[in-house]
């Protein structure tokens, strides 16, 4: 997985007991046909995980979360899901500080650091979001933005870092970064990586924001770029398998 690309569907708040099965029923074979080059999974709200991994079981697909709690340990925290709940329900993965959660839920850097070691600690990978807005970009401030974000995994003493890259203006905007600016900004993290974690680290870099099957190959085809993390295109299995099938036959 650490050669593949990578390409993530993120379901947010979306989806049925029903149209979830439709979805997989769709998806399942073109996964499997692709698994040799593309490490493929998807991030499904906690109340459905049980449910996809079960009906993903034996498959390529890998079943994730879109978060984790702050508190690792079970107790009285009402509503909250810790990573070992996560683990134990079929979760090989989760979402952190996506930036839905740091807008919605002002979720602070040191709540980001506790679910990344709580997730690190429970065998959950994690998938660390970072980005910068639209008036951080445009005041030419991102790379200082994303590099403060990807500080937190200096403490983390990690051998495998996944970061997905999603510029906040560009999700769900149908807005992309021109190439160059992803070439940029995925270099950076790279850089960011291995001086943070030490040369060893294994890396994967995945670009997020208005990706679709138009624009899946090109985005894919850029240098340092492992794979997409895939919000709106994933919710429909035309469209998620067509960036699949882009991972490994780039234009
Ligand atoms: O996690 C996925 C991103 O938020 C991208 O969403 P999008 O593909 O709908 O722009």
């Amino acid at each position: 997985m650490w050669q593949q690309k990578w390409v993530i569907g993120n379901w947010k708040m979306n989806g049925s007991n029903a149209t979830n099965r439709l979805l997989l029923q769709a998806l399942l074979k073109p996964v499997d046909a692709a698994a040799t080059h593309v490490y493929c999974g998807v991030a499904v709200p906690n109340v459905y995980l049980a449910a996809v991994s079960e009906f993903a079981a034996g498959t390529a697909l890998a079943v994730g979360a879109e978060d984790v709690s702050r508190f690792a340990a079970n107790g009285a925290f009402t509503g909250e899901v810790n990573a070992q709940m996560l683990a134990d329900v079929g979760a090989w993965f989760v979402l952190i500080g996506h930036s839905e959660r740091r807008q919605y839920f002002q979720e602070s850097n040191d709540e980001l650091l506790a679910k990344l070691q709580n997730s690190v600690a429970t065998g959950v990978l994690p998938i660390l979001c970072v980005g910068e807005t639209l008036v951080e970009r445009e005041a030419g401030q991102e790379q200082q933005v994303v590099s403060a974000q990807l500080s937190l995994l200096a403490q983390l003493g990690l051998k495998e870092v996944v970061v997905a890259y999603e510029p906040v203006w560009a999700i769900g905007t149908g807005k992309v970064p021109a190439v160059a600016q992803i070439k940029a900004m995925h270099k950076l993290i790279y850089q960011q990586i291995l001086s943070l974690c030490g040369e060893d680290v294994k890396i994967r870099v995945l670009y997020g924001g208005s990706v679709n099957a138009s624009n899946a190959a090109e985005i894919l085809a850029v240098s340092h770029v492992d794979g997409a993390l895939v919000g709106g295109a994933s919710l429909q299995a035309d469209s998620f398998t067509a960036i699949i099938q882009a991972a490994y036959a780039p234009a």
